[in-house]
This record gives C-alpha cells, sequence and structure tokens, in this order.
C-alpha cells in the first residue's frame, strides 16, 4: 500500500483544528497535510506534530482572499509583489514544520485579464517561488483543478496544463501535484495517465467521484489505483483529501482495510 496522510482541512473536522493532529495519530496516520498553516503560530503547529510523531507533507502558498473566493493569486500581474511575499511566509513555516513539499494554487483567472499575459505572470511567479524553494531544499507542487465542478475558471485544470508549465519553468524542483479526484473529472483514464506521469508526479491527493466523498462511495476503483502506485514504484505521499460522506471515523475502512 502506498504511504497514506491525512488531509487535517477535509477530514476530523469535528474536532477543532488543533485536536486534528491527534485524531490523526490515533486513526493510525503518520502524515498530515491542510490548506494553510498562516493563521497558527509555527510553534504550536509544530508543537501538534511533534508530540503526535506526525510528518507535515504539504500545505499551499497563501492563496490571497480565500474567504472571498480567490483560490491562489500566481496569474494575477496586480499581485506579484504579494505572491512573492508569500513564498516568503511560505518558507518560515516550512522550515519550522520540516515540510519539503509546498503546493502552488495558481487562481482563477478574471475575465478582464488576457489569457497570454495571466500565463506569463504564472510562469513568472513559479520561476521565482522555484528558485527560492531550490535553496530551502524545497519542492514547489502545482495542482490542476478541475474548473467544472468545484472552481470554475481555475487556470490550471487538466495535467497537460500544468505540464506545459512545468516545461516552460524547466526547474529541477517544480513537479506535478496530482489529485485523482480533480483528474477523474477532467480527463479520466487516471491509472494510465499516473504511469505516464509518474517522472513529474510530487503528491497525490484523493477522493472519489462524484461527491468528493471516501474511496467506496462513487465510480473509482481505488483497490486498482492504489495498486497500479505500488507496482509503478511511486514512492511518494498519497493523501486522503475528501470530505467524509457521514463522520471521519466511519469513513476510514479503506484506510484500514488498504483500500
Ligand atoms: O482543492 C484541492 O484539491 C487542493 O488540494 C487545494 O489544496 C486547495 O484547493
Ligand atoms: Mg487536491
Amino acid at each position: 500500500m502506498p504511504a497514506f496522510a491525512a488531509n487535517l482541512s477535509m477530514l476530523f473536522t469535528e474536532a477543532d483544528f488543533m485536536d486534528r493532529f491527534r485524531l490523526a495519530r490515533e486513526a493510525g496516520f503518520s502524515a498530515v497535510e491542510y490548506l494553510f498553516p498562516y493563521e497558527w503560530p509555527e510553534e504550536d503547529l509544530r508543537h501538534e506534530l511533534d508530540s503526535n510523531g506526525l510528518t507535515q507533507v504539504l500545505f499551499n502558498l497563501p492563496p490571497g482572499d480565500w474567504n472571498a473566493g480567490e483560490r491562489g493569486i500566481a496569474c494575477l500581474p496586480d499581485r506579484v509583489e504579494e505572491f512573492r511575499e508569500g513564498v516568503e511566509l511560505a518558507i518560515r513555516y516550512a522550515r519550522a514544520l520540516d515540510c519539503r513539499r509546498v503546493n502552488c494554487l495558481a487562481g482563477i483567472r478574471p475575465d478582464s485579464l488576457e489569457e497570454s499575459l495571466a500565463w506569463q505572470t504564472l510562469v513568472d511567479n513559479v520561476t521565482h517561488a522555484a528558485a527560492r524553494f531550490e535553496e530551502e531544499g524545497m519542492t514547489l507542487c502545482l495542482e490542476a483543478i478541475n474548473s467544472r465542478v468545484d472552481m470554475p475558471g481555475f487556470f490550471l485544470d487538466t495535467s497537460a496544463r500544468v505540464m506545459q508549465l512545468i516545461e516552460a519553468v524547466d526547474a529541477d524542483n517544480v513537479r506535478l501535484q496530482y489529485d485523482l479526484y480533480h483528474m477523474q473529472i477532467m480527463e479520466g483514464d487516471l491509472i494510465r495517465s499516473v504511469e505516464c506521469l509518474l517522472p513529474w508526479i510530487g503528491h497525490i491527493q484523493f477522493a472519489d467521484n462524484p461527491g468528493r466523498h471516501e474511496p467506496g462511495t462513487g465510480e473509482i476503483n481505488f483497490r486498482n489505483v492504489f495498486a497500479a502506485l505500488d507496482r509503478l514504484g511511486y514512492g511518494g505521499w498519497v493523501s486522503a483529501e475528501y470530505r467524509p460522506s457521514h463522520d471521519t471515523a466511519a469513513s476510514l475502512d479503506w484506510f484500514r482495510k488498504g483500500a
């Protein structure tokens, strides 16, 4: 079975955020991720990781105003300074949490923004972030997110688009974050895609589709997908990023039984 991590922004939400680390450990996880660490002091997060023996595998760069609907600012030309400040803040947290991987959300392109300008801004921002991360021994992940259900207008919505960006940036520490849920919606053909893209995949997440719930609630054959990851020799983390259909404990059958 792959090495599984729990996404604390979606799992264990029955409890306050700081209590979710303990719940993840008690459920048998050795690693966690969550959307953003920035509203908590680094030392408090570090304490939860240490006292529960957990590894932090991923978080995201600051996304702009999340509550106002922003989903990253990397493609927005009038936000470059803010993006760069976010890179430095993320590095501070990554050092404190000993987290080697940070995801960059491309953002939603407003209709008024020309596609070529959004693309060039994204290439420049990712190039900058990758260079800073390289100095820190960190990997920059780029996630393709579905623009059909969850994030209409998201600028990077296919694996091909992310691969185009990885090629344009041409840095050794930039990788594709392959989320099985988003890719099932946009592309399907999951096992063959992972096989083709494997050398560029830096992180994997999953939820079933439709509904974005736990394995077994939808159409993805997780037993076969996880077996394929093993067969292909994928050595990275595979994070459970789903909304439990009832409560978290009841949603973890896939984990207890190995999908
Ligand atoms: O939504 C997802 O799939 C993610 O992984 C991002 O971290 C946040 O939207
Ligand atoms: Mg994801």
